[in-house]
C-alpha cells in the first residue's frame, strides 16, 4: 500500500513540477531591480522574516526596499505573486486613475475581506456587482447625504467632549491613553451616519466613571477600566477575526469561526442588522417610496427606500454588508487618524493655537453653534484643511495599498506581466522616490544585502526612465528632508490659500477602487478636529509617554497615544 501511495506521490511530482517550482521561485522581471537578490527560496525564509521583523513588517519592509532600490523594485518571496513596489508619484496615479483596464483590487485583500464581509465592495473584484452596489450606495457620499448626516457626527463628537472633561477632571492634570476613546467616537459617529443611531459607547463610558481614585500605570498614567457595550464588544471581534496577514486567510478564519464565541458575536450583529432592516423597511412603506429617498439620513434608510421604489433592488444579505462594511472600514481608520492628530497637537502647541484662532476668525457662530456641513471645507477654512491633511499624509494610517496586474502593463517603462501585484507604499508622501535631488540610503536593509553602488546605478537607471519626455507632473515635491514633519504650512500657497496638488500624498488612494468612504471620513475628521481644538487645549506629556513608535494592524497605529486635555485658558 504504502509502494502505491509513494508512486501516486512521485507521479503527481513530476507531472507537478512546474507548478511546484512556480511556487518556490516567483517569476522575475527582466530590467527592475530586485530584493532580495538571489530569489528565496526556502532556505532565505528566516531571513527575510528577519528584514521584515527590523522593519517593523510588511509595510515598514517596502518602505526599505523603495527607499534602496528607487522608484520601481521587485519582491520576490516564494508561494507569493511577484510584488512590484512603485513609489514614483506619477506612476502610482497613472495605475490607479487610467490603468483600471489593467489593474484592479489585488486578490489577497478580497479573501481576507471576503471572510467577514462576503458582498461588499471592498471584497469584490470591479465586476458587475461591484458596479451594482457602488451605483446604489454612492448617493450616501455626495453632500446632500453628508450634510443630512452631519448632525449625528456633532453629537459624537459633543459625548466624546463629556467625557474628557469629566476624565480631566478625575485625573487632575495626568494623563490617559486615548486611542481607544477616539476609535469608540469614531464608531459612534459611523453607526449614526450607517444606520441612523450612535450605539452610544462614549455615554456608556461616560456613565462608567465613578469619583475616586483610579489605577496609575508604569509612566504615571491613569488607567481608566471602562468596558464597551455588548454590540460595539461584537464588532470589534469581528474586526479583530480578520486574517489579512494570513496566506491562507480563508482556512484561518474558518478555524476562528468555530469558537462558540465568535459565533456568538456574529449572531448578535446579525440580529441587530436584521432588525434594524425591518425597522428602516417599515420606515420607508409607511411614507412611501419617493418620500423616503428624499428624507433618508443614514445609508440603511436610503438603501431600503430605494429597494422600495424599484429601481434599485439589492438582497437584504448584500445590504447587511454594505452597511456593516462602513463599521469595518470606517471606524478603526478614522479612530487611529484621529489619535495621530492628538499626538501631533500634544508636540505642537503652536499649530493648536493657530487653528483655534483661524476657526474663531473665519466661523465666530461656532461659539454658539455646531458647524454645519457647508462652514468647514478648503475655501472657508484653509488652515483646518491643511491641518487635516497634513494628518493624513503623515499618519499613514493605510500604510500602502495593492493592485493585481490583470493585463499586461507598463509602468517607468517596464512591462509588469498579468499575474503580478503592484504594492503601493504611502511613504511616498513623506519621501517621495521621484524627488530628483532624491538619493540612495548605504545603510538601508544592511550592507551585505545590496551594494550601496549597485543600489545607486540601478537607481539612476530607475529615474532615467522617469525624465525624458515625462508627462508634467500635476503635484508639486514637498521641500527635500522635510516629509518627515508635522507642518500644516506646507498645504497653503503664498495668499494663504489650501492647494491639494501642493505635493504628493494618497491617504485615501484614488481612482474608482479608492476609498469608498472618503468624503464621510474627511467629513468627520473636519468635525472632530475643529471642535476638539475649540474646546480643549492639549498640553504637552512627559517623554515617557510620547513615544512616536508605530505597529501596523490593517491600520498604522501609534503605540502610544496619551493625552492631558485642558481648558484654553486653564494655566496648566
Ligand atoms: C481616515 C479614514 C480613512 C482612510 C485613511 C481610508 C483609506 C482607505 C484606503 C487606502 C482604501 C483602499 C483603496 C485602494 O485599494 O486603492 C480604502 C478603501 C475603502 N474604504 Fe476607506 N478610508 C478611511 C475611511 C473610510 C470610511 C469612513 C469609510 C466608510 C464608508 C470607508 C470605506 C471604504 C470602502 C468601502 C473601501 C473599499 C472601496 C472599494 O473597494 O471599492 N473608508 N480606504
Amino acid at each position: 500500500m504504502v509502494a502505491v501511495y509513494l508512486a501516486f506521490a512521485v507521479v503527481i511530482l513530476w507531472f507537478g513540477r512546474r507548478w511546484i517550482l512556480s511556487l518556490l521561485t516567483p517569476r522575475s522581471i527582466p530590467g527592475i531591480p530586485a530584493y532580495p537578490d538571489p530569489v528565496p527560496v526556502l532556505g532565505d525564509i528566516p531571513r527575510l522574516a528577519a528584514s521584515m521583523k527590523a522593519t517593523n513588517g510588511f509595510i515598514g519592509f517596502m518602505d526599505k526596499v523603495a527607499k534602496d532600490l528607487g522608484p520601481i523594485a521587485q519582491v520576490r518571496i516564494s508561494f507569493l505573486n511577484t510584488m512590484v513596489v512603485v513609489t514614483d508619484y506619477q506612476s502610482i496615479d497613472n495605475i490607479l486613475t487610467k490603468q483600471t483596464q489593467h489593474c484592479d483590487r489585488d486578490s489577497h485583500t478580497i479573501k481576507a475581506f471576503r471572510t467577514i464581509l462576503p458582498r461588499a465592495l471592498i471584497s469584490l473584484p470591479t465586476n458587475d456587482m461591484w458596479k451594482h452596489h457602488r451605483r446604489i450606495i454612492g448617493t450616501a457620499m455626495t453632500s446632500k447625504y453628508l450634510s443630512l448626516t452631519t448632525p449625528r457626527a456633532n453629537e459624537s463628537v459633543k459625548e466624546l467632549v463629556n467625557l474628557w472633561r469629566r476624565k480631566a477632571s478625575v485625573c487632575e492634570g495626568r494623563a490617559w491613553a486615548a486611542e481607544g476613546d477616539m476609535e469608540s467616537a469614531a464608531l459612534d459617529a459611523i453607526c449614526g451616519m450607517a444606520f441612523g443611531h450612535s450605539w452610544g459607547i462614549i455615554p456608556s463610558y461616560s456613565s462608567q466613571l465613578v469619583e475616586g481614585e483610579y489605577p496609575t500605570g508604569i509612566n504615571g498614567e491613569v488607567v481608566f477600566d471602562t468596558v464597551r457595550p455588548e454590540l460595539a464588544e461584537s464588532t470589534w471581534a469581528i474586526f479583530n477575526s480578520l486574517p489579512t496577514t494570513s496566506s491562507f486567510p480563508y482556512i484561518l478564519h474558518k478555524i476562528r469561526t468555530l469558537s462558540p464565541t465568535y459565533r456568538r458575536h456574529a449572531r448578535r450583529l446579525d440580529r441587530f442588522l436584521d432588525a434594524k432592516l425591518a425597522d428602516s423597511r417599515a420606515r420607508a412603506e409607511s411614507v412611501g417610496a419617493e418620500v423616503a429617498v428624499d428624507v433618508a439620513d443614514n445609508t440603511l434608510d436610503l438603501m431600503t427606500a430605494r429597494q422600495l421604489r424599484g429601481d434599485d433592488w439589492m438582497p437584504d444579505d448584500e445590504m447587511k454588508d454594505e452597511v456593516f462594511q462602513y463599521l469595518v472600514a470606517g471606524t478603526e481608520t478614522s479612530g487611529c487618524t484621529l489619535a495621530w492628530w492628538l499626538k501631533y497637537m500634544t508636540n505642537h502647541p503652536e499649530v493648536q493655537r493657530k487653528l483655534r484662532k483661524h476657526m474663531l476668525e473665519k466661523l465666530p457662530e461656532m461659539q454658539d453653534r455646531p458647524p454645519k456641513f457647508e462652514d468647514l471645507n478648503a475655501t472657508n477654512t484653509p488652515y483646518l484643511e491643511a491641518v487635516v491633511h497634513e494628518t493624513l499624509r503623515l499618519s499613514r494610517t493605510a500604510g500602502g495599498y495593492s493592485r493585481e496586474v490583470t493585463q499586461d502593463v507598463t509602468v517607468l517603462g517596464k512591462v509588469i506581466p498579468k499575474g503580478c501585484t503592484i504594492i503601493i507604499p504611502t511613504v511616498t508622501g513623506l519621501e517621495d522616490r521621484s524627488t530628483p535631488v532624491y538619493g540612495p540610503d548605504p545603510n538601508a536593509l544592511g550592507s551585505d544585502s545590496v551594494d550601496p553602488d549597485d543600489i545607486a546605478e540601478r537607481m539612476d537607471a530607475s529615474l532615467e526612465v522617469l525624465r525624458p519626455g515625462s508627462a508634467k507632473r500635476k503635484v508639486g515635491f514637498w521641500k527635500p528632508g522635510s516629509g518627515f514633519n508635522f507642518d500644516p504650512e506646507r498645504w497653503l500657497n503664498e495668499q494663504g490659500h489650501f492647494d491639494i496638488n501642493a505635493g504628493p500624498s494618497l491617504p485615501f488612494s484614488a481612482g474608482q477602487r479608492g476609498c469608498f468612504g472618503k468624503n464621510l471620513a474627511m467629513l468627520e475628521l473636519r468635525f472632530f478636529i475643529s471642535q476638539l481644538n475649540q474646546t480643549f487645549f492639549f498640553a504637552p506629556v512627559s517623554d515617557a509617554l510620547n513615544s512616536f513608535d508605530m505597529y501596523q494592524t490593517v491600520t498604522t497605529h501609534p503605540r502610544q497615544c496619551f493625552i492631558r486635555p485642558v481648558s484654553w485658558d486653564s494655566d496648566l
